[in-house]
């Protein structure tokens, strides 16, 4: 992932190499694909969910290559020849989603023919919920061809048709794995956008987005430093000062006041956002600007804890964000009576969680069982999410 390579990603990488024992059912693995909306790559896990915690055998990443991310980005706005490009980007990203697949068996000693199923989230070029849609791309005809592998994907368009927002979806996977029957948690998920998790053993599971989790830093940077795609370890943002009063303005976009249920994109979070709110603070050194947008994705997480979920003890972070430790100090900050610790602390891997939640979301299909929390996406009711290709 130049120019920053996060080491810990790419290439693609074994956490525990995996001996098949009989109690380890073959019906129980599942490989998931999340590719998200900071668009760096795909992130793959083969894990074991015969039980109740997920067993993780195979993970890691592949990068997406410049030219295909200029591709992603280019299908963000409406644009000429949509469908040939979409198209094409489908099979482009079936492609690599294979290979990664592929890696993943090889290196945990699975056969295609022991995995139940894929569950591939595909990559989001259009979110619309207030129109009804949401557009996650994906060749996943193709995808079934390549890998040999049952394919589940198309997670959140039957939400939306049952009124709902179609995401967010993994909080069902959080609530599986993370609750606790004493403790009050949040599970906040910094990806390109953030999302939080309410785990309240006293209250409903709700969630939603909370607005830029690392996607409004990951364009300054590469506006003001050409080449770069995010602030490693935060190193930037903590050489500047937060701006009050542009972080003020920030915070004003009444995307944060608004109730849940809500998510959100780059539609709403893109530089043209941030270039609008800098345009009333004139001269501002590139990096306080940095510290301040690292700042809103503390502040309107923060708030939306202290609104929604306010007796919240515990905050469990993952995503990408979880790797900064200047996020994650500014958390613990602004919540004083909150632990403060990546999902590493519950057993799951910071960066681990999204594509594992699209291994359990798959599960649920083969399953039959509903993948979304009416709850939290506002749908008038539970739904079996996702569509199947056979292998
Ligand atoms: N070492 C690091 N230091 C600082 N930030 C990092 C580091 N590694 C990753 N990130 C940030 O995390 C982002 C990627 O996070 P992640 O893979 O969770 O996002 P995503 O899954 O694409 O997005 P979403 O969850 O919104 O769909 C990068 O764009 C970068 O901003
Ligand atoms: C439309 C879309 O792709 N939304 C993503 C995005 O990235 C984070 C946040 O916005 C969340 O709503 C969702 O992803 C996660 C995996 C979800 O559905 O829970």
């Amino acid at each position: 992932m130049p120019p920053h390579g996060d080491a810990t990603r790419s290439p693609f990488f074994l956490t525990d190499r995996m001996h098949i024992s009989p109690q380890h059912m073959p019906q129980g693995f599942y490989l998931g694909l999340m590719s998200g909306t900071s668009l760096d790559g795909v992130d793959a896990v083969l894990a074991d969910l015969s039980a109740a915690q997920p067993r993780v055998l195979a993970c890691g990443s592949l990068p997406y290559a410049d030219a295909l991310r200029a591709e992603i980005l280019a299908l963000q706005p409406v644009g000429d020849n949509e469908l040939d490009r979409a198209a094409r980007l489908a099979q482009q990203l079936a492609r690599l989603y294979a290979e990664v697949c592929q890696l993943a068996l090889a290196q945990a000693g699975v056969s295609a023919a022991q995995v139940v199923a894929v569950g591939c989230h595909g990559q989001t070029v259009r979110h619309a919920p207030q129109a009804g849609y949401t557009v996650q791309l994906a060749d996943l005809a193709l995808l079934a061809e390549l890998t040999g592998i049952d394919v589940v994907g198309d997670f959140r368009r039957r939400d939306l048709a049952a009124g709902g927002q179609g995401a967010p979806l993994v909080p069902a996977a959080h609530q599986a794995w993370f609750g606790d029957a004493h403790e009050a948690r949040v599970v906040l998920n910094l990806g390109g956008i953030g999302n939080l998790t309410r785990l309240d053993p006293a209250l409903p599971v709700i969630g939603f987005d909370t607005g830029p989790g690392n996607m409004l830093m990951d364009a300054w940077i590469a506006d003001c430093q050409p080449g770069a795609r995010f602030d490693a370890g935060g190193a930037w943002a903590a050489s500047g000062r937060c701006v009050p009063a542009l972080l003020a303005d920030c915070l004003a976009d009444p995307y944060f006041a608004a109730p849940p249920p809500k998510s959100t994109g780059r539609e709403l979070f893109s530089l043209d956002w941030l270039h609008a709110r800098l345009a009333a603070h004139p001269g501002l050194a590139a990096a306080d600007v940095q510290r301040t947008l690292l700042q809103l994705t503390v502040s309107s997480a923060a708030q939306a804890i202290a609104q929604h979920a306010p007796a919240t003890r515990a905050l469990y972070v993952c995503g990408g964000g979880a790797l900064n430790p200047l996020l994650m100090a500014e958390l613990a900050a602004a919540l004083p009576h909150c632990r403060v610790s990546a999902t590493d602390a519950l057993g799951v891997p910071a960066m681990q969680v999204e594509a594992l939640a699209f291994a359990w979301l798959a599960q649920r299909f083969m399953q039959r069982l509903p993948g979304n929390l009416p709850a939290v996406t506002g749908a008038t009711g539970g739904r079996v999410l996702g569509a199947l290709y056979p292998a």
